[in-house]
């Protein structure tokens, strides 16, 4: 890491941020997010070049103490080369000036050991050797790596960018040699381009990387380089099957949106059910990713006959009246043996199968506009019980003025009405948030079937979509 003064007055070899007392100057400061900018790279050529773009990280700030804000420096241009091969970084810093004011001097060397810790080096030169002598960094570490999957079965090709034959997806347990000094040349990747994420523990031997790997023809060996990962977690469920949770996953920037995340994700689909595992779950998946997971599902569903009488039975019922005319509709759900066979056969749990029912039902009214208003009333039902919860079909608490001999202001009654019915009285308190809270209702009734028409059509659009 090099830091370039271009002011004659140079601050100290390493400034180191601090309050000051006294008058010092008031300091704005700058945010990380305005002077930071990532790049990644293959090659020494792309270092600096003007043809590589930067990358978009979650948010620099996050990085910074208090508010985000970088102190004390004039013209501060914050430019960190990532080495995607070896997964060493730089970082290029340029300023005009210092000055020690009300907020002093951020030490930035700390703050980026912060997100890089040992992969930052300190010189361009150091930083540029890495694209020789780290080049089998990636190679090396997972050659103990179990290959749990190659290329493409279907012969279909994921994207042009990479040749199907060039891909691998590799399994390590952490605690197998080198997989937790990979992972942790990994972290600042996780850090800084999967929200609000964590390290995984890399003592803990129940963490799995599962590694998307292009191996390139190079001049004798293959190159390596990663394009994305996931760490899954195995743990024990009574009192004889193990479950897997997908805890992080990231698909390298340069490589996003083009079908990889999809692509690991069916791959570990298919482990989980080769396993034999109770059920795999996704932690707090972001809205992105869970719609890529819904869409794998939704496809993997369609293909499994065993649901089909299921749904066509769901369907039955929603086609056959006017269910918005009704005063109780029905919860449309799957029945629970649909529940187990589904968990049982696709690993899918019954959370993530509820969400993906209603979109096999949406998929299969035809045609949709002649029972969009029945399909709404159900989703409506749905999310007044999932997100409201029971108070809204709890019996109705009714306050009432009675007469007192005590202080009228502190007195009142409280009474629950049989099968929620409310009484003629006159003075029953209405409850001053229901308005706001039908509001809140719609709007999410809307949103959720906004998604529900998005997923729906990227399946219609790419179905039948096996690539593995
Ligand atoms: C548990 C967690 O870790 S949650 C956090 C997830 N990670 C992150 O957010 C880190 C940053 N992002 C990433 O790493 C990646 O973008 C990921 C992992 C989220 C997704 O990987 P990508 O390779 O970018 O996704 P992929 O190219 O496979 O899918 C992109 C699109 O294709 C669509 N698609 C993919 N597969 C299918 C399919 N079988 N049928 C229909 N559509 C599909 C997806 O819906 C998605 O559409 P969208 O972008 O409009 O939502």
């Amino acid at each position: 890491m090099a830091q370039k003064h271009q002011s004659a007055a140079a601050p100290g070899p390493e400034p180191k941020k601090r309050r000051r007392v006294g008058f010092s100057p008031a300091d704005a400061g700058v945010e990380a997010n305005e002077c930071i900018k990532i790049y990644l790279v293959s090659s020494k050529e792309e270092v600096g070049s003007p043809d590589v773009s930067c990358v978009t990280p979650v948010d620099l700030n996050d990085f910074f103490d208090g508010d985000g804000k970088i102190y004390g420096y004039q013209g501060l241009k914050i430019s960190v080369w990532i080495n995607s091969i070896s997964l060493h970084s730089y970082a290029d810093i340029t300023f005009q000036s210092t000055t020690n004011g009300d907020k002093g001097i951020t030490d930035l060397k700390s703050a980026l050991q912060n997100i890089f810790a040992e992969t930052i080096v300190d010189s361009k030169d150091e930083f540029l050797q890495t694209f020789s002598t780290e080049k089998d960094f990636i190679r090396n570490m997972v050659s103990n790596g179990e290959v749990i999957h190659s290329g493409v079965t279907d012969g279909s090709s994921i994207n042009a960018q990479v040749a199907p034959s060039d891909l691998q997806v590799l399994r390590m347990e952490i605690g197998s040699p080198n997989a937790g000094l990979l992972y942790s040349r990994l972290v600042p990747l996780v850090l800084l381009f999967v929200d609000g994420s964590n390290p995984i523990d890399v003592t803990d031997p129940d963490w799995h990387l599962y590694l998307l790997i292009q191996k390139k023809e190079d001049k004798e060996e293959p190159l390596y380089q990663i394009v994305g990962f996931t760490a899954i977690y195995k743990f024990y469920r009574y009192p004889d099957r193990l479950r897997m949770r997908l805890s992080q996953i990231l698909v390298l920037p340069s490589f996003q949106g083009k079908g990889f995340g999809s692509y690991l994700m069916e791959v570990v689909n298919k482990m989980a059910v080769a396993e034999n595992v109770y059920d795999l779950t996704v932690e707090e998946p972001s809205e992105k990713f869970q719609r890529i997971r819904t869409c794998i599902d939704i496809n993997r569903l369609l293909a499994f006959d065993p649901i089909k009488p299921a749904i066509d039975s769901a369907v039955e019922t929603l086609t056959k009246g006017k269910l918005s005319k009704k005063a109780q509709i029905p919860r449309f759900t799957p029945p629970s043996d649909a529940i187990e066979k589904v968990r049982e056969a696709l690993k899918i749990n019954k959370k993530q199968l509820l969400k993906c029912w209603e979109i096999l039902i949406y998929l299969a009214l035809d045609p949709i506009d002649k029972y969009m208003e029945d399909y709404t009333s159900v989703i409506t039902s749905h999310v007044r019980t999932d997100i409201l919860g029971k108070d809204v079909e709890a019996p109705k608490k009714q306050v009432v003025d009675v007469p007192t001999e005590f202080e009228a202001e502190a007195s009142f009654v409280v009474f629950k009405s049989v099968n929620g019915e409310e009484g003629n009285s006159n003075n029953v308190q209405v409850d001053e948030n229901k308005p706001d809270q039908e509001q809140q209702l719609k709007q999410l009734v809307e949103e959720r079937i906004r998604e529900i028409k998005l997923v729906a059509e990227k399946v219609s659009r790419t179905c039948p979509k096996v690539r593995i």
